[in-house]
Protein backbone atom coordinates (compact mmCIF):
# COMPACT_ATOMS: atom_id res chain seq x y z
CA UNK A 1 0.00 0.00 0.00
CA UNK A 2 1.48 3.80 -1.16
CA UNK A 3 1.95 6.23 1.82
CA UNK A 4 0.01 9.51 1.89
CA UNK A 5 2.37 12.74 2.38
CA UNK A 6 -0.23 15.41 2.42
CA UNK A 7 1.12 18.24 -0.54
CA UNK A 8 2.77 21.52 0.78
CA UNK A 9 -0.01 23.88 1.89
CA UNK A 10 1.13 27.85 0.56
CA UNK A 11 -0.14 30.82 2.20
CA UNK A 12 -0.40 34.38 0.95
CA UNK A 13 -0.41 37.16 3.89
CA UNK A 14 -0.35 40.59 3.62
CA UNK A 15 1.73 43.53 5.13
CA UNK A 16 -0.06 46.19 7.69
CA UNK A 17 -0.10 49.83 7.82
CA UNK A 18 -1.68 51.17 11.42
CA UNK A 19 -4.14 54.20 9.55
CA UNK A 20 -4.59 55.56 13.70
CA UNK A 21 -2.35 55.02 16.47
CA UNK A 22 -2.50 56.03 20.16
CA UNK A 23 -0.70 54.33 22.13
CA UNK A 24 -1.71 54.33 25.93
CA UNK A 25 -0.21 53.38 29.44
CA UNK A 26 2.77 51.22 29.91
CA UNK A 27 1.24 48.49 31.81
CA UNK A 28 2.71 46.07 34.77
CA UNK A 29 3.31 43.37 31.79
CA UNK A 30 5.72 45.90 29.89
CA UNK A 31 3.35 46.25 26.83
CA UNK A 32 1.48 49.63 26.26
CA UNK A 33 -2.35 49.86 25.67
CA UNK A 34 -3.07 50.50 22.53
CA UNK A 35 -6.34 51.75 20.42
CA UNK A 36 -5.44 51.34 16.68
CA UNK A 37 -6.77 51.11 13.41
CA UNK A 38 -5.02 48.56 11.25
CA UNK A 39 -5.08 48.18 7.36
CA UNK A 40 -4.11 44.91 5.61
CA UNK A 41 -2.34 46.06 2.44
CA UNK A 42 -1.48 44.42 -1.22
CA UNK A 43 2.58 44.14 0.07
CA UNK A 44 2.49 40.37 0.80
CA UNK A 45 5.10 37.26 1.92
CA UNK A 46 4.34 33.67 0.86
CA UNK A 47 4.84 30.71 3.50
CA UNK A 48 5.08 26.91 2.05
CA UNK A 49 5.03 24.30 4.76
CA UNK A 50 6.12 20.46 4.21
CA UNK A 51 6.15 17.47 5.34
CA UNK A 52 10.31 17.05 6.00
CA UNK A 53 12.45 15.21 7.67
CA UNK A 54 14.72 18.16 8.09
CA UNK A 55 12.86 20.11 10.06
CA UNK A 56 13.37 24.32 9.84
CA UNK A 57 12.74 27.39 8.47
CA UNK A 58 14.65 29.19 5.24
CA UNK A 59 13.87 32.66 4.12
CA UNK A 60 14.22 34.36 0.48
CA UNK A 61 13.50 37.40 -0.95
CA UNK A 62 14.51 40.69 -0.28
CA UNK A 63 16.27 41.46 3.54
CA UNK A 64 16.76 37.66 3.93
CA UNK A 65 19.92 37.79 5.48
CA UNK A 66 18.80 39.44 8.15
CA UNK A 67 16.18 37.35 8.98
CA UNK A 68 17.11 34.66 11.72
CA UNK A 69 16.10 30.42 10.95
CA UNK A 70 16.57 29.62 14.12
CA UNK A 71 13.72 29.55 16.99
CA UNK A 72 13.85 33.75 17.24
CA UNK A 73 11.93 33.13 13.75
CA UNK A 74 8.32 33.94 14.34
CA UNK A 75 7.19 31.31 11.87
CA UNK A 76 8.62 28.35 14.46
CA UNK A 77 6.72 30.17 17.04
CA UNK A 78 4.08 29.29 15.19
CA UNK A 79 4.75 25.90 14.73
CA UNK A 80 5.89 25.29 18.14
CA UNK A 81 2.31 26.96 19.77
CA UNK A 82 0.53 25.38 17.03
CA UNK A 83 1.95 21.42 17.77
CA UNK A 84 1.41 22.51 21.60
CA UNK A 85 -2.04 23.06 21.42
CA UNK A 86 -3.02 20.11 19.36
CA UNK A 87 -0.93 17.25 21.59
CA UNK A 88 2.02 16.74 18.78
CA UNK A 89 5.66 17.39 20.39
CA UNK A 90 6.12 20.87 19.64
CA UNK A 91 10.61 19.97 19.89
CA UNK A 92 9.96 17.37 16.96
CA UNK A 93 7.55 18.77 14.51
CA UNK A 94 8.20 17.59 10.87
CA UNK A 95 7.79 20.34 8.98
CA UNK A 96 9.99 22.56 6.84
CA UNK A 97 8.59 25.81 6.56
CA UNK A 98 10.02 28.49 3.72
CA UNK A 99 9.08 31.79 3.67
CA UNK A 100 9.44 34.22 0.66
CA UNK A 101 9.20 37.90 1.70
CA UNK A 102 7.91 40.77 -0.44
CA UNK A 103 7.04 42.52 2.83
CA UNK A 104 9.99 44.82 3.81
CA UNK A 105 11.63 43.42 6.85
CA UNK A 106 12.23 45.38 10.66
CA UNK A 107 10.11 48.10 8.13
CA UNK A 108 7.21 48.73 10.92
CA UNK A 109 4.58 46.75 8.53
CA UNK A 110 4.70 43.65 10.96
CA UNK A 111 6.23 41.62 8.10
CA UNK A 112 7.61 38.39 10.86
CA UNK A 113 3.79 38.43 12.76
CA UNK A 114 2.46 37.93 9.04
CA UNK A 115 4.87 34.99 8.41
CA UNK A 116 3.26 33.44 11.75
CA UNK A 117 -0.28 34.39 11.17
CA UNK A 118 0.66 32.17 7.94
CA UNK A 119 2.32 29.41 9.36
CA UNK A 120 -0.58 28.94 11.32
CA UNK A 121 -3.08 28.81 8.70
CA UNK A 122 -0.44 26.61 6.33
CA UNK A 123 -0.06 24.01 9.30
CA UNK A 124 -4.02 24.03 10.12
CA UNK A 125 -4.38 22.76 6.32
CA UNK A 126 -1.56 20.52 6.34
CA UNK A 127 -2.55 18.62 9.33
CA UNK A 128 -6.27 19.12 8.40
CA UNK A 129 -6.47 20.27 11.66
CA UNK A 130 -10.48 20.85 12.92
CA UNK A 131 -8.88 24.44 14.62
CA UNK A 132 -11.39 27.65 14.15
CA UNK A 133 -10.40 31.06 13.17
CA UNK A 134 -11.32 32.18 17.18
CA UNK A 135 -8.38 29.19 18.19
CA UNK A 136 -5.97 30.71 15.64
CA UNK A 137 -6.38 33.97 17.11
CA UNK A 138 -5.52 33.20 20.34
CA UNK A 139 -2.98 30.90 19.62
CA UNK A 140 -1.54 34.21 16.95
CA UNK A 141 -1.88 36.66 19.86
CA UNK A 142 0.67 34.27 22.22
CA UNK A 143 2.92 34.98 19.30
CA UNK A 144 2.93 38.36 19.02
CA UNK A 145 0.78 41.65 19.39
CA UNK A 146 0.24 42.13 16.01
CA UNK A 147 -0.19 38.83 14.55
CA UNK A 148 -3.64 38.02 15.07
CA UNK A 149 -4.61 41.15 12.49
CA UNK A 150 -2.64 39.18 9.88
CA UNK A 151 -4.93 36.40 10.20
CA UNK A 152 -7.75 38.79 9.57
CA UNK A 153 -6.76 41.15 7.25
CA UNK A 154 -9.15 43.85 6.02
CA UNK A 155 -9.48 46.71 8.46
CA UNK A 156 -9.97 45.91 11.89
CA UNK A 157 -9.77 48.36 15.17
CA UNK A 158 -7.39 46.86 17.74
CA UNK A 159 -6.96 47.13 21.14
CA UNK A 160 -5.55 45.64 24.34
CA UNK A 161 -1.77 45.30 22.77
CA UNK A 162 -3.32 45.52 19.72
CA UNK A 163 -4.65 41.89 20.05
CA UNK A 164 -8.08 42.22 20.93
CA UNK A 165 -10.25 42.96 17.15
CA UNK A 166 -13.14 44.29 15.60
CA UNK A 167 -14.04 45.02 12.40
CA UNK A 168 -13.98 48.41 10.70
CA UNK A 169 -15.78 48.54 7.66
CA UNK A 170 -13.97 49.84 4.74
CA UNK A 171 -15.28 49.20 1.38
CA UNK A 172 -13.08 51.04 -0.57
CA UNK A 173 -9.68 50.93 -1.76
CA UNK A 174 -7.20 53.06 -0.61
CA UNK A 175 -3.84 54.00 -2.85
CA UNK A 176 -0.44 54.20 -0.38
CA UNK A 177 2.85 54.72 -1.12
CA UNK A 178 5.31 53.21 0.73
CA UNK A 179 8.75 54.90 1.70
CA UNK A 180 11.27 52.46 2.67
CA UNK A 181 14.42 53.04 5.04
CA UNK A 182 17.83 51.36 4.32
CA UNK A 183 18.16 49.92 8.30
CA UNK A 184 15.15 48.96 10.26
CA UNK A 185 14.06 50.04 13.54
CA UNK A 186 13.12 47.11 16.63
CA UNK A 187 10.06 47.96 18.08
CA UNK A 188 10.81 47.90 21.61
CA UNK A 189 13.50 50.76 21.41
CA UNK A 190 10.86 52.46 19.81
CA UNK A 191 8.35 52.37 22.27
CA UNK A 192 10.71 52.59 25.08
CA UNK A 193 12.24 56.17 22.96
CA UNK A 194 8.52 57.03 23.34
CA UNK A 195 8.41 56.07 27.13
CA UNK A 196 11.76 58.75 27.38
CA UNK A 197 10.05 61.34 25.21
CA UNK A 198 7.09 61.09 27.14
CA UNK A 199 8.66 61.24 31.02
CA UNK A 200 10.54 64.16 29.42
CA UNK A 201 8.07 66.29 28.04
CA UNK A 202 4.79 65.56 26.37
CA UNK A 203 4.97 64.42 22.26
CA UNK A 204 1.73 64.58 20.37
CA UNK A 205 -0.91 62.38 20.90
CA UNK A 206 -3.20 60.95 18.05
CA UNK A 207 -7.18 62.44 18.27
CA UNK A 208 -9.87 60.22 18.95
CA UNK A 209 -10.67 57.32 17.12
CA UNK A 210 -14.28 57.85 15.84
CA UNK A 211 -13.32 59.97 13.17
CA UNK A 212 -11.00 57.75 11.03
CA UNK A 213 -13.69 55.03 11.27
CA UNK A 214 -16.14 57.23 9.86
CA UNK A 215 -13.63 58.48 7.19
CA UNK A 216 -12.67 55.30 6.56
CA UNK A 217 -16.17 53.88 5.83
CA UNK A 218 -16.94 56.64 3.81
CA UNK A 219 -14.12 55.71 1.26
CA UNK A 220 -12.91 59.25 0.50
CA UNK A 221 -9.17 59.38 0.67
CA UNK A 222 -9.44 63.20 1.13
CA UNK A 223 -10.92 62.76 4.54
CA UNK A 224 -8.66 60.02 6.06
CA UNK A 225 -5.71 61.66 5.08
CA UNK A 226 -5.18 64.68 7.60
CA UNK A 227 -6.55 61.76 10.50
CA UNK A 228 -3.64 59.44 9.69
CA UNK A 229 -1.58 59.32 13.23
CA UNK A 230 0.43 58.00 15.09
CA UNK A 231 1.49 58.13 18.42
CA UNK A 232 4.71 56.07 17.64
CA UNK A 233 5.95 58.83 15.23
CA UNK A 234 7.85 60.95 17.41
CA UNK A 235 9.60 58.01 18.46
CA UNK A 236 10.90 56.89 15.39
CA UNK A 237 11.85 60.70 13.85
CA UNK A 238 13.98 60.90 17.02
CA UNK A 239 15.66 57.50 16.44
CA UNK A 240 15.75 58.33 12.91
CA UNK A 241 15.74 62.01 12.43
CA UNK A 242 15.67 62.01 8.55
CA UNK A 243 12.51 60.27 8.79
CA UNK A 244 11.25 63.90 8.88
CA UNK A 245 12.56 64.75 5.52
CA UNK A 246 11.17 61.72 4.07
CA UNK A 247 7.64 63.00 5.40
CA UNK A 248 8.13 66.17 3.99
CA UNK A 249 8.89 64.59 0.30
CA UNK A 250 6.12 62.51 0.30
CA UNK A 251 3.71 65.42 0.31
CA UNK A 252 6.02 67.48 -1.72
CA UNK A 253 5.81 64.57 -4.34
CA UNK A 254 1.81 64.81 -4.27
CA UNK A 255 0.73 62.28 -1.83
CA UNK A 256 -2.43 63.76 0.40
CA UNK A 257 -0.61 62.71 3.75
CA UNK A 258 2.25 61.01 5.58
CA UNK A 259 2.69 58.77 8.69
CA UNK A 260 5.07 56.28 9.72
CA UNK A 261 4.11 52.78 9.63
CA UNK A 262 3.61 51.34 13.38
CA UNK A 263 7.11 51.51 14.93
CA UNK A 264 8.77 52.31 11.37
CA UNK A 265 10.91 53.15 10.09
CA UNK A 266 8.78 53.16 6.76
CA UNK A 267 6.30 55.88 5.74
CA UNK A 268 3.40 55.59 4.27
CA UNK A 269 1.71 57.89 1.84
CA UNK A 270 -2.15 57.83 1.23
CA UNK A 271 -2.85 58.89 -2.45
CA UNK A 272 -5.53 60.08 -3.89
CA UNK A 273 -6.00 57.16 -6.66
CA UNK A 274 -4.08 54.58 -8.07
CA UNK A 275 -2.55 56.85 -11.10
CA UNK A 276 -1.69 59.39 -8.19
CA UNK A 277 0.49 56.64 -6.06
CA UNK A 278 2.09 55.67 -9.21
CA UNK A 279 3.37 59.44 -9.97
CA UNK A 280 4.33 59.74 -5.80
CA UNK A 281 6.12 56.71 -6.19
CA UNK A 282 8.33 57.68 -9.04
CA UNK A 283 9.22 60.72 -7.77
CA UNK A 284 9.62 59.66 -4.54
CA UNK A 285 12.02 57.28 -5.70
CA UNK A 286 14.18 60.25 -7.22
CA UNK A 287 13.77 62.03 -4.38
CA UNK A 288 17.04 60.21 -2.42
CA UNK A 289 15.00 60.43 0.84
CA UNK A 290 14.78 56.35 0.94
CA UNK A 291 16.02 52.86 -0.11
CA UNK A 292 13.10 52.06 -2.00
CA UNK A 293 9.29 52.62 -2.65
CA UNK A 294 6.48 50.46 -3.08
CA UNK A 295 3.02 50.90 -3.97
CA UNK A 296 -0.11 49.04 -2.58
CA UNK A 297 -3.56 49.41 -1.80
CA UNK A 298 -5.89 48.10 0.72
CA UNK A 299 -7.69 46.35 2.40
CA UNK A 300 -6.84 43.08 1.59
CA UNK A 301 -7.62 40.19 2.98
CA UNK A 302 -5.34 37.98 6.05
CA UNK A 303 -3.93 34.82 5.43
CA UNK A 304 -5.08 33.10 3.00
CA UNK A 305 -4.39 29.57 1.36
CA UNK A 306 -3.48 29.96 -2.16
CA UNK A 307 -2.45 25.56 -3.49
CA UNK A 308 -3.53 23.05 -2.17
CA UNK A 309 -3.59 20.09 -4.25
CA UNK A 310 -5.18 16.75 -3.66
CA UNK A 311 -3.06 14.44 -1.02
CA UNK A 312 -0.57 12.97 -3.80
CA UNK A 313 0.61 8.56 -2.96
CA UNK A 314 4.17 8.12 -2.64
CA UNK A 315 6.26 5.23 -2.60
CA UNK A 316 6.92 4.06 0.85
CA UNK A 317 10.96 4.21 0.54
CA UNK A 318 10.55 7.77 0.07
CA UNK A 319 9.76 7.22 4.08
CA UNK A 320 12.78 5.22 5.04
C1 LIG B 1 4.05 48.84 16.55
C2 LIG B 1 3.01 47.80 16.20
O1 LIG B 1 3.40 47.11 15.03
C3 LIG B 1 1.69 48.50 15.93
O2 LIG B 1 0.73 47.63 15.39
C4 LIG B 1 2.82 46.80 17.33
O3 LIG B 1 2.39 47.43 18.54
C5 LIG B 1 4.02 45.92 17.59
O4 LIG B 1 3.53 44.63 17.66
P1 LIG B 1 4.51 43.34 17.63
O5 LIG B 1 5.66 43.61 16.72
O6 LIG B 1 3.64 42.16 17.38
O7 LIG B 1 5.04 43.41 19.10
P2 LIG B 1 5.24 42.25 20.20
O8 LIG B 1 6.13 41.20 19.61
O9 LIG B 1 3.95 41.84 20.78
O10 LIG B 1 6.05 43.07 21.27
C6 LIG B 1 7.38 43.49 21.06
C7 LIG B 1 7.71 44.59 22.04
O11 LIG B 1 7.05 45.81 21.64
C8 LIG B 1 6.58 46.53 22.76
N1 LIG B 1 5.10 46.63 22.71
C9 LIG B 1 4.38 45.93 21.79
C10 LIG B 1 3.00 46.05 21.73
C11 LIG B 1 2.37 46.91 22.67
N2 LIG B 1 1.06 47.05 22.68
N3 LIG B 1 3.11 47.59 23.59
C12 LIG B 1 4.47 47.47 23.61
O12 LIG B 1 5.12 48.12 24.42
C13 LIG B 1 7.06 45.76 24.00
O13 LIG B 1 8.31 46.30 24.33
C14 LIG B 1 7.22 44.34 23.45
O14 LIG B 1 8.17 43.59 24.19
N1 LIG C 1 9.66 35.55 9.80
C1 LIG C 1 10.29 36.71 10.09
N2 LIG C 1 10.35 37.68 9.16
C2 LIG C 1 10.99 38.85 9.46
N3 LIG C 1 11.61 39.10 10.62
C3 LIG C 1 11.57 38.16 11.56
C4 LIG C 1 10.90 36.94 11.34
N4 LIG C 1 11.00 36.21 12.46
C5 LIG C 1 11.71 36.94 13.34
N5 LIG C 1 12.07 38.12 12.81
C6 LIG C 1 12.86 39.15 13.53
O1 LIG C 1 11.99 40.22 13.85
C7 LIG C 1 12.62 41.48 13.56
C8 LIG C 1 11.51 42.42 13.12
O2 LIG C 1 11.04 41.99 11.88
P1 LIG C 1 9.65 42.41 11.27
O3 LIG C 1 9.84 42.41 9.79
O4 LIG C 1 8.56 41.62 11.83
O5 LIG C 1 9.55 43.89 11.84
P2 LIG C 1 8.43 44.92 11.83
O6 LIG C 1 7.75 44.86 10.50
O7 LIG C 1 9.04 46.20 12.25
O8 LIG C 1 7.43 44.40 12.93
P3 LIG C 1 6.19 45.16 13.60
O9 LIG C 1 5.55 46.03 12.57
O10 LIG C 1 5.32 44.00 14.00
O11 LIG C 1 6.74 45.91 14.75
C9 LIG C 1 13.63 41.21 12.47
O12 LIG C 1 14.73 42.06 12.61
C10 LIG C 1 13.99 39.76 12.68
O13 LIG C 1 15.16 39.66 13.45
Amino acid sequence: MLAVVPPPVSVRVPAKVNVHLGVGDLREDGYHELGTVFQALSLTDEVTVAVADEPGVEVHGEGADSVPTGPSNLAWRAVQELSRHVGRDPEEPKVRVVIRKGIPVAGGMAGGSADAAATLVALAALWRLEVGRDELATLAGRIGSDVPFLLHGGTALGTGRGELLVPVLSRHTFHWVLALDRRGLATPDVYGELDRLRADGDPPRVGPVEPVIEALASGDPRKLAPLLGNDLQAASVSLRPGLRRTLRAGVSAGALAGVVSGSGPTCAFLCEDGDAALRVAAELSGAGVCRTVRVAHGPVPGARVVTEDAPRPVPPEAHA
